[in-house]
């Protein structure tokens, strides 16, 4: 089938990719020339695990195509993607700007009868807007159908998730709709559900809602352990065995960060505000998240009283393992805060240091390796669980600092390989490990004065 693609970002690109893998002709459409140009030559301008294999090879078999111009993509496409970007707005609810921006470059350059999907997460109701957009702008007497069909990868695994997805969402207004959309999934035999196009638009947002709930809760949980002595990795997997709750999305940790689930909870409390619904839970989740991404600064603060003039290491950037996504991780709001404190900041990340440098302060320094962040540094804090970080943190902190400390985000250690080790080692709920024997000597010097 021939299909065109909208928007080439971490979904854009991935979709149009494994679509063209599974034997469609597609063509990539993108504004930005620079990103145009880097995938014309096969260079995926984003990190994600088997796109340049994929990407290349659907190139070299006339399968997938770049450009920047509309017309070339759309005149002839039977189906168009929409993957472009809905960004949160001041207000909280979702940016739509590109959306209907989208919805008329279609209307304005498709030539034939046209079935519009969007797999951008967007506001119930937005597809019948783009609907309207699109036949206000067309310019014959076109058939124009439109469809729901959220995305549900994640980043770092997006191929594997395209391959692999626990269902594909295929909201339509009809049946012709659905069995093209039906058509065109099939080679991924992936199971299908299919609904209404509202009911569609809300499976998003209630998953990534969902799963945003599941991280706070765990967090507030693990508040709770530290409190009263409990240790968040068990009570986690005990509950996690569960089945009915199930083991996935219980690491306590910083919070939850990336490019959806903090935009597409506040989009999803301001559209029930829109329809007079008090979503509390959904605040309280948010709520929750804010709060747990100040625990670790606020620990290291009660720790030292101040962090000024410390040399602290960051070790891990991006707001997950696996990405070079930097969008509302936990690294920007920490970088902040210990810059504002006056402490010097040494980062590391395997993958994102060079998105890192747009968006962290500038007086922030990055190590070229792991060894090198931690080498001079007086304290350590692990924010993304990269498995490079997992297993060279410790040992490194051990044998290089002085007084290792560490304040570790993701629970990436268990208290008896720190307790082994003779590091002073802080995590998410659990309790802090050689703390009293580090106050105890502390205690000791300072009576010695
Ligand atoms: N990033 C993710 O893991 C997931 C994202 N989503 C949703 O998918 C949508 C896209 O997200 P990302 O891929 O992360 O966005 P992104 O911001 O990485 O990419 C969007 C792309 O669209 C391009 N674009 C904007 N307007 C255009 C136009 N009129 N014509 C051609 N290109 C245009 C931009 O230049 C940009 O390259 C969002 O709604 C997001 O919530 C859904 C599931 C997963
Ligand atoms: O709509 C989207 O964009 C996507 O959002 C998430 O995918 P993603 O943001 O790539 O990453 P996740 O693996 O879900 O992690 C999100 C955040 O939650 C945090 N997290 C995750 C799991 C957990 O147990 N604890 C936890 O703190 C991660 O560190 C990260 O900061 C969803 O998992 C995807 O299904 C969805 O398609």
């Amino acid at each position: 089938m021939k299909i065109a693609v909208i928007g080439t970002g971490y979904v854009g690109l991935v979709t149009g990719v494994c679509l063209a893998e599974v034997g469609h002709h597609v063509t990539c459409i993108d504004i930005n020339e620079e990103k145009v140009e880097k995938l014309r030559k096969g260079i995926p301008p984003i990190y994600e695990k088997g796109l340049d294999v994929l990407m290349i090879d659907n190139i070299d078999r006339n399968r997938l195509k770049f450009t920047t111009v509309h017309k070339e993509g759309l005149s002839d496409a039977e189906v168009v993607y929409i993957a472009v970007g809905t960004p949160q707005s001041a207000d909280g609810s979702a940016d739509l700007t590109y959306i209907y921006q989208a919805a008329k470059d279609i209307g304005e350059h498709v030539n034939r009868d046209v079935l519009v999907v969007t797999k951008s997460t967007v506001p119930l109701g937005t597809n019948f807007q783009v609907k309207e957009i699109v036949e206000d702008h067309v310019k014959g007497p076109f058939k124009v159908e439109v469809a729901s069909n959220p995305e549900f990868l994640r980043e770092g695994s997006a191929v594997y998730d395209t391959f692999n997805g626990d269902r594909i969402v295929i909201g339509t207004e009809t049946e012709e709709a659905a069995a093209i959309l039906e058509k065109i999934n099939e080679p991924f035999d992936i199971p299908v559900l299919k609904t209404s196009i509202t009911s569609a638009e809300m499976i998003k947002y209630a998953s990534n809602a969902f799963l945003a709930t599941k991280i706070s809760f765990i967090n507030e949980i693990a508040s709770l352990s530290e409190k009263v002595g409990a240790d968040i990795s068990d009570v986690a997997k005990g509950v996690g065995q569960d089945h009915r709750i199930g083991s996935q999305f219980l690491n306590a940790g910083i919070g939850y960060g990336g490019s959806c689930f903090p935009k597409d909870t506040q989009a999803l409390v301001r559209i029930s505000e829109e329809v007079e619904h008090d979503f509390k839970l959904l605040k309280s989740v948010i709520d929750v998240n804010a709060r747990q991404k100040t625990t670790l600064f606020e620990k290291a603060k009660k720790r030292f009283g101040t962090l000024k003039g410390m040399r602290v290491a960051l070790l891990g950037l991006a707001f997950k393992p696996e990405t070079d996504d930097m969008r509302e991780a936990a690294s920007i709001e920490m970088a902040n805060a210990l810059t504002a404190e006056g402490a010097e900041v040494i980062a590391y990340d395997p993958i994102a240091m060079e998105n890192a440098k747009k968006v962290l302060p500038e007086s922030v320094q990055y190590a070229e390796n792991i060894e090198n962040a931690i080498k001079d540094a007086t304290v350590v804090f692990i924010l993304t669980d990269w498995k490079e970080i997992k297993e060279k943190a410790l040992l490194f902190s051990s044998l290089f600092m002085k007084k290792p400390i560490i304040f570790d985000g993701r629970n990436c250690y268990s208290q008896e390989e720190t307790e082994k080790v003779q590091v002073e080692y802080y995590s998410v709920g659990r309790s802090a490990v050689n703390e009293r024997a580090i106050h105890d000597s502390n205690k000791q010097l300072a009576a010695s004065f």
